[in-house]
């Protein structure tokens, strides 16, 4: 429906947006600050608070984006700031409980909305508005019933070309998303969601809102936000500074924890699980308190300028260390050097003078040490590594022989010279906190793809937390690594302190395509049975292609359909196992494409090289998925594949060598090209066998398509049906094909069907001819592609 699409409607719109602006650029300039009555309380204590909360609109922002108008007939334009002209508001800000209402009126419960208008801007000038009005909408929406509505603003956004850096969704939050964003400070949110559902945006805003809601009790450096790795840091960063606040911490698990260390190391899976485990909390606690041990005969410490020494009786300075134990292992350690000067003193009785400057400072620091030991978390957790004694010490019941193996490594030299691995980053940051009380605690914690975090970074992040107000947003059916799990429950037992837990789920996929989620989807239930599918809002642009090619072709294939989409202007993902990177990298240098590695912390703005794990977060308009069956056999691999297949925005290419396409996806491709090998005579070296008589041409039943590649033993009919058709007759409805319908029907093919056709007849018939000595008219054959 459309309020108004006109011109002169346009035109009264603009007027309404220069006079704004005009007013807006007045407060800025003249910060009088008189802002007369301001619509809420929040809106109130925002100008008290100064101008730092009104943020400058830049010079490509506009005043507003929406309007709404109510049932009795008040209007409000909504916008990134508040603008106000002495009694009258110009704009309300979205962080508004007012403005709320926008996002959450639906025809089904329009709160009193009667219209809304979207607006399309270039900086503050009005290119085009969208109407809703709720009424007519809900008579709509009856006529379509189990349809979800989607409108144009979040449609065109939805569909708009990405560029590597994760933009604000101010103007098309989703009801389901403001609820959720909304919810009290105090509160251990955690939000579970599919794929592409908005958990990232939806924790960005809800970081903003915070901003907002709790001005004077959060303030942006008591707000942090923690990513999974560098590259996703990199991609989020813009938003809350394009929203206003400029200075939250935003940082990755590893960046918090890692302090000045270089992290060099690596380790399988089975250390960084054991290094990671909640045990290892006892083990750390334990391997201190070993380093702490009581004298076994007096403490002799010097007198300062003498050569006379006062001698403590080793059962008082024993009792002294029993007591301090129970403290934090720096603290007990400085309290255990008082409690010797004042021994010194009680022997000194009568000696006129500070105990502290008639004793010397280095002879007690000495003695000390030789009982506790001075030590920083790096320096201990090496020296804990580096001794199978102390290992077996401290681990007691949680470490075992082969753990003490794994965990053991001979000291480096220098310090800086130890392979620090990730997973140590988790127990040094814990060791830090046993030897003294953390500095830093924050008001309130987002952790984004917080399904992998270990018990051990559990732990850090919730003694970094005041009182436990966090949002924790992930996907347990993207839970990979040493933590993958199948649910939330043993994070929220490891995190949560006083705040209450609330639990949401988001069940809208807004970035995956219909056509592409349909693919993914046929893993869900093998990678998490129990999570449900987000419901999809909308269709691709371009049905998704499996290419089917020779393993020798596999890297020059990805590179040539990673430059036709990077030439065609997309954003372009190639997700691929590591172990084609080599073959990969080589097929773009050939081609001369510009690409970037993504493992070095970003991406770029063309072709980004990709692992199935570091994907994790991203999306792309195209993205190429490379050797699935590779990706599925790695540990989590449902997990890890349907992480690469989600990533698009818009196209999706799955590039699998012959013979390696997973059964649980390939059938669900509606498009599939297999792409020639042409070097046939590679088949002169293979033996010739029988024609199969199961094979016995065009009066069986045929559910093959064609084989690329030739192997060693020569393929049987059986395993060329099963390349090509994963087992099952491919595509279903059109999989039967009978001498006689051959003779019969007449099929009508597209322009990419008859490419396929041309480009596999005449393969197929040379393999046929090759392999089972078929004499097959070309004819034929390409009849039997056609219905296939
Ligand atoms: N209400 C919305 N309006 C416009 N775009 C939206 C909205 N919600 C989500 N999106 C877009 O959908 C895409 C996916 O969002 P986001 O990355 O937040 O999803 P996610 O749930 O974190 O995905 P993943 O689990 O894959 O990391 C982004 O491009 C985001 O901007």
């Amino acid at each position: 429906m459309a309020v108004g699409k006109n011109v002169e409607d346009i035109q009264l719109e603009q007027d309404y947006f220069d006079n704004a602006m005009d007013v807006h650029r007045a407060k800025i300039e003249h910060r009088d600050g008189s802002y007369g009555s301001v619509a809420t309380a929040a809106d109130r204590r925002a100008l008290k608070t100064g101008y730092d909360k009104l943020t400058p609109l830049g010079e490509d922002s506009a005043v507003a984006f929406a309007r709404m108008t109510l049932e009795d007939g008040r209007t409000h334009y909504i916008g990134n700031t508040l603008i106000s002209d002495n009694q009258e508001i110009l704009v309300i800000n979205w962080r508004t409980r007012v403005a709320s209402r926008y996002y959450e009126s639906s025809p089904e419960d329009p709160m009193s909305v009667s219209w809304k208008r979207a607006f399309d801007t270039r900086g503050n000038r009005i290119e085009s508005l969208q109407d809703t009005l709720l009424a007519e909408l809900r008579e709509k929406i009856e006529k379509l019933p189990g349809k979800v509505h989607v409108d144009d603003a979040l449609l065109n956004s939805l569909s708009s070309s990405r560029d590597g850096t994760m933009r604000d969704i101010v103007r098309t939050i989703q009801a389901a998303q403001n609820k959720i964003l909304r919810t009290d400070k105090d509160t251990l949110l955690v939000v579970q969601g599919g794929p592409g559902t908005g958990k990232t945006a939806v924790a960005l805003h809800r970081a903003s809102w915070l901003l907002y809601q709790y001005q004077d009790s959060l303030r942006p450096e008591e707000l942090m936000v923690v990513g999974p790795n560098p590259a996703f840091t990199k991609y989020i960063k813009d938003v809350l500074p394009g929203l206003g606040d400029q200075h939250v911490v935003q940082t990755s698990i590893q960046q918090m924890l890692q302090r000045d260390l270089k992290v060099r190391g690596i380790e399988t899976d089975y250390v960084a699980r054991l290094k990671g485990s909640a045990e290892m909390a006892d083990v750390i606690a334990e391997g201190l308190n070993d380093r702490i041990k009581r004298p076994t005969g007096p403490l002799r410490i010097r007198r300062r300028n003498s050569a006379s020494t006062i001698n403590l009786l080793p059962e008082t300075v024993t009792e002294d260390i029993e007591s301090l134990r129970g403290e934090y292992y720096g603290i007990g350690r400085e309290k255990l050097k008082e409690r010797i000067i004042e021994h010194c003193a009680a022997e000194l009785a009568g000696v006129r003078g500070d105990a502290a400057l008639i004793v010397d400072p280095r002879s007690v620091d000495s003695e000390v040490n030789k009982l506790w030991p001075q030590l920083s978390a790096t320096q201990y957790v090496r020296e804990l590594f580096g001794s199978k004694i102390r290992l077996t010490s401290a681990g007691g019941k949680h470490l075992d022989a082969s753990s003490i193996e794994a965990l053991y490594r001979p000291v480096a030299e220098r310090i800086s010279d130890e392979p620090w691995t990730v997973a140590d980053l988790g127990l040094i940051d814990e060791a830090a906190s046993n030897i003294n009380p953390r500095q830093d605690e924050w008001e309130h914690i987002v952790v984004d793809e917080a399904q992998d975090l270990s018990p051990m970074q559990i732990f850090a992040l919730r003694r970094r937390s005041k009182n436990g107000s966090m949002t924790l947003v992930g996907d347990i059916a993207q839970s990979t690594g040493p933590f993958a799990r199948n649910s939330w429950s043993d994070i929220i037992d490891g995190i949560r302190m006083n705040a209450p837990v609330h639990e949401a789920t988001l069940e809208h996929g807004y970035r995956v395509p219909r056509e592409v989620y349909a693919i993914a989807q046929e893993l869900l239930p093998q990678a998490a049975p129990d999570i449900k599918a987000p419901t999809i809002v909308r269709e691709a642009q371009a049905e998704p292609e499996l290419f089917v090619v020779a393993h020798t072709q596999v890297a020059n294939e990805v590179a040539q359909v990673a430059s036709h989409h990077s030439a065609k202007g997309r954003f372009v993902g190639v997700i691929a196992p590591a172990e084609q990177w080599d073959a990969i990298t080589a097929a773009f240098d050939g081609l001369e494409l510009q690409w970037t590695d993504s493992s070095t912390g970003g991406l770029g703005r063309s072709i980004n090289l990709v692992t199935p794990e570091s994907s994790k977060g991203l999306e792309f308009d195209a993205v190429v998925v490379v050797a699935p069956q590779t990706i599925l056999e790695q540990d989590n691999g449902a997990r890890l594949l349907y992480i690469a297949l989600t990533r698009t925005t818009s196209r999706l290419d799955v590039i699998a060598p012959s013979g390696e396409i997973p059964a649980i996806i390939g059938d669900a491709f509606k498009h599939v090209t297999v792409i020639d090998e042409p070097e046939l005579e590679e088949y002169e070296d293979v033996e010739e066998t029988e024609p199969d008589p199961g094979f016995g041409g065009l009066d069986d039943e045929l559910t093959i398509t064609a084989s690329s590649r030739a192997s060693t033993p020569s393929p049987t009919p059986a395993d060329i049906q099963a390349q090509m058709n994963f087992g099952k007759p491919f595509p279903r409805s059109r999989s039967q094909a009978t001498n006689e319908s051959l003779e019969t029907e007449s099929i009508e093919l597209n322009k990419w069907e008859e490419d396929l056709v041309e480009r596999n007849a005449g393969y197929l018939l040379e393999t046929l001819q090759g392999f089972y000595q078929l004499r097959l008219q070309r004819r034929i054959v390409e009849e039997v592609l056609k219905r296939l």
